[in-house]
């Protein structure tokens, strides 16, 4: 494995239009996953990922859909293997792709390689991120933590500026750096959070339910801000969440998952106009707020075209 450093992400430009997306998904993938599967091998076994089969383009948003309990981070974790006992990869390969060219099969990276890996390669941002700020440490020391073990060459100067850096992009003042976490927002925390995956400029994101412990207003804040710093930065995201209006609204294309499957993937807007799959539809048709007469979905036109909210 090479490491980027603090790579120009010059080359990593997020395509413009959906289509482009999607067609870059195909040529272009930053992480492939093949037949994966997934059991809980406890006193019950549960099949929680079956057979699962995706390609994550560089640079795309894919929303990760599904009811409570279908499997969506269970593969999220499998994937970026966080799984503990008694889950067990039963089956399958997930490969990342990097910008330079080369292919990791995630499968094969040992204890030590994996650590080096995450935060670089693929970062993660789950529900409960905020929460897991240690409370006696200042949010400076917490970011300056990640580049005194992933990039030990960087001088201290440049740690505390890149820091800084770091929390501005997300729209927090770069005076926070001095604070502890409880002196900050739920809001602000999880931004903090979001600024410590982006650190080593990563080039997938996985999000698990990243805003759903946030208040609606916060919450379409950040989301704006993700869409905003894939376009500046251009790393994908699998961004997961049983909100499918909100996943509507942000992601290039859409995976529908149900008890361990993919049982539909496809454009976002194709699959809110044109669902396929009979379970889709009655998804979409659970979301009131979709389906009404007016309905609250409001992508359309340019805002579809340049991915952001508005
Ligand atoms: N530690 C565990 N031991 C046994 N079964 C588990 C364990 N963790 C999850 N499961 C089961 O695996 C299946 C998939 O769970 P998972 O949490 O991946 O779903 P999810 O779609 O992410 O749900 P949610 O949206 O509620 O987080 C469920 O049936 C769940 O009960």
């Amino acid at each position: 494995m090479t490491d980027l450093g603090d790579r120009p992400v010059s080359d990593a430009r997020a395509p413009e239009s959906l289509s482009e997306r999607a067609a870059e998904a195909r040529t272009h993938p930053v992480l492939t996953i093949d037949d994966f599967s997934v059991e809980y091998k406890g006193d019950r076994v549960v099949k929680a990922v079956r057979n699962v089969s995706l390609t994550l383009g560089r640079g795309e948003i894919l929303g990760l859909a599904g009811e409570s309990g279908c499997g969506k981070s269970t593969l999220a974790y499998g994937i970026n293997r966080l799984l503990k006992p008694p889950a067990v990869i039963t089956g399958g390969s997930a490969h990342f792709h990097s910008r330079e060219g080369y292919v990791i099969d995630l499968n094969e990276l040992g204890g030590e390689e994996l650590r080096a890996f995450r935060w670089d390669k693929i970062a993660m941002v789950f529900q409960g991120a905020m929460n897991s700020l240690n409370p006696v440490i200042t949010i400076q020391r917490q970011m300056e933590d990640i580049f005194s073990t992933h990039r030990p060459d960087m001088s201290r100067k440049d740690r505390r500026m890149r820091c800084g850096d770091l929390l501005e992009r997300v729209g927090v003042d770069r005076a926070r750096l001095r604070s502890f976490p409880h002196e900050l927002s739920g809001g602000m925390r999880q931004r903090v959070m979001i600024a410590m995956a982006m650190a080593l400029d990563p080039q997938v994101m996985i999000m698990d339910e990243p805003t759903t412990a946030l208040d609606v207003v916060v919450q379409r804040e950040i989301l704006r801000e993700i869409t905003r710093l894939r376009a500046a930065l251009g790393f994908a995201v699998i961004f997961i969440t049983h909100d499918l209006p909100l996943l509507l609204e942000i992601s290039d294309r859409i995976a529908v998952m149900r008890e361990g499957e993919i049982v539909e993937l496809g454009d976002a807007v194709e699959l809110y106009t044109n669902p396929r799959h009979e379970y889709t539809r009655k998804l979409l048709a659970s979301f009131p707020s979709l389906t009404g007469e007016r309905g609250d979905f409001i992508r359309s036109g340019s805002h579809a075209q340049n991915g952001e909210l508005v």
